[in-house]
């Protein structure tokens, strides 16, 4: 786990959760929130509850380039009103405007290898994984945008090793530690 300081404020939310598909952001997101007594916004649920549409709806019918126009505009909307913990999709941060609106935020990279990725998300319904060969597609992706996330993250975390709850309990201490710089324990 790596860590640099930053970020948060109370004009902003307390974490932005990024990374590849299956890392967790969804699942430990809400975690997060429930632990530190605040809300959680998932920007894939709030894209499907602002357009009435399904994600993979999205893709098949307006196509990626305007799915990726929508997530932008309910990204950055959610990371100007929203206070609480925020999962991103995983590739909200392909979108340079995205990148640009997380600057001064707390992002934590949710770090996850093809194999335990892949096995998370393989049979799922995520239009990116849907045709051809789903782990090589998996892999490839993952190669292309590990850059993006540790280029955005302040910190990172290994989404990998342990249960949901363990991870949450990384993230939070990683918190901890930016807040209280001196805590040794
Ligand atoms: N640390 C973990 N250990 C085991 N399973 C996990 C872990 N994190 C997520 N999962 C599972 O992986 C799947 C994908 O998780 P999800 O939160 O949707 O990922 P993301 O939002 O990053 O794509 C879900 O079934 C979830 O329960
Ligand atoms: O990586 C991506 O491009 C995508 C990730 C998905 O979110 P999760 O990362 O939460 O699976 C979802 O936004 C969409 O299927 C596209
Ligand atoms: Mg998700």
């Amino acid at each position: 786990m790596t860590s640099q300081p930053v970020t948060g404020g109370p004009d902003r939310p307390v974490a932005v959760l990024v990374g590849f598909m299956g890392a967790g952001k969804s699942t430990v997101g809400r975690i997060l929130a429930d632990r530190l007594g605040v809300d959680f916004v998932d920007t894939d649920a709030e894209i499907v509850t602002r357009t009435g549409q399904s994600i993979p709806e999205i893709f098949t019918g307006a196509g990626p380039t305007r799915f990726r126009q929508i997530e932008c505009d309910v990204v950055t909307d959610v990371l100007q009103n929203h206070r609480g913990v925020v999962a991103l999709g995983g590739g909200a941060v392909t979108t340079e405007a995205v990148r640009d609106a997380l600057d001064g935020y707390r992002v934590v990279h949710l770090k996850i290898g093809a194999e335990d990725g892949f096995s998370r998300v393989s049979g799922s319904d995520r239009p990116l994984l849907a045709d051809g060969d789903p782990a090589a597609r998996y892999r490839e992706l993952l190669t292309e945008r590990a850059e993006i996330y540790s280029g955005v993250a302040t910190i990172e975390v290994d989404a990998a090793d342990g249960d949901v709850q363990d991870v949450a309990d990384v993230i939070i201490a990683a918190i901890a530690r930016e807040l209280v710089p001196e805590r040794t324990t």
